[in-house]
């Protein structure tokens, strides 16, 4: 457990050595990958994080949403649960600073969506091996949440944030599909 934490920490620091232009760039690259896959076409509702850097960029993902149409949800922690609720954005003026710092969406101005109607979750996670194991942020928010999903997911991660190897524990969801700026790494 304490390594896990400290591994967490030297992968933040890490990351955040990226220089604005790396990060702008890789994060359009991926994004455009996301863009050309099925899953994302096929989507009527996509769930995505509201990133913060050095998280790999979702802004313009959600703003691409919006023009193809598509529903966006975002999560809002539920800290005593352990719980993600996913909640429909239509502005960017719905979002305030919650749990841990992140940005959340506002209860009184965004409805509930059940995970019965997302069609796409986009998981965050702040290390990957190409086999589809994931290191999260702690607190196991979307290890409990894909337990009981049954849609497609995926996730976006930049070339650094992939390592040989990660402590899997049993509770852990292998994630099908990584996209990075260079390549789409899928292992079922
Ligand atoms: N941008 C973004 N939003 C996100 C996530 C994410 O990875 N990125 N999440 C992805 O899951 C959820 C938030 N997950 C969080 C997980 C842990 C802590 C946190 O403060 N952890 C404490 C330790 C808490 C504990 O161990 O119980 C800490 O870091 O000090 C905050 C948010 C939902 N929103
Ligand atoms: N499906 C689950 N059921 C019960 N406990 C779980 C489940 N998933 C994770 N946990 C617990 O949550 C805690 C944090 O899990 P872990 O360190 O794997 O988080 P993570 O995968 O890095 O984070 P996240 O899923 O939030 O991105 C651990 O104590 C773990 O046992």
């Amino acid at each position: 457990m304490e390594s896990k934490k400290e591994f967490r920490r030297e992968m933040k620091e890490k990351l955040a050595k990226m220089n604005k232009w790396e990060y702008e760039q890789s994060s359009f690259e991926i994004a455009r990958r996301l863009f050309a896959g099925r899953e994302w076409k096929e989507a009527e509702t996509v769930a995505v994080t509201v990133s913060i850097f050095p998280e790999v960029d979702t802004l313009q993902i959600i703003r691409r949403a919006w023009l193809d149409g598509k529903q966006v949800a975002v999560p809002k922690c539920v800290p005593g649960e352990r719980r993600l609720d996913f909640r429909l954005l239509t502005s960017f003026t719905q979002l305030e600073r919650g749990y841990g710092n992140l940005f959340e969406p506002k209860t009184e101005e965004t409805a509930p969506l059940s995970p019965g109607q997302l069609s796409l979750v986009i998981v965050p996670g702040l290390a990957f091996t190409k086999g589809g194991h994931r290191l999260g942020f702690g607190g196991g928010y979307y290890d409990r949440f894909l337990a009981g999903y049954r849609g497609e997911f995926l996730a976006l991660a930049f070339e650094r944030q992939l390592v040989p190897k990660l402590p899997v524990e049993a509770h852990d969801v292998p994630i099908p599909k990584i996209v990075t700026e260079k390549e789409v790494y899928r292992s079922c």
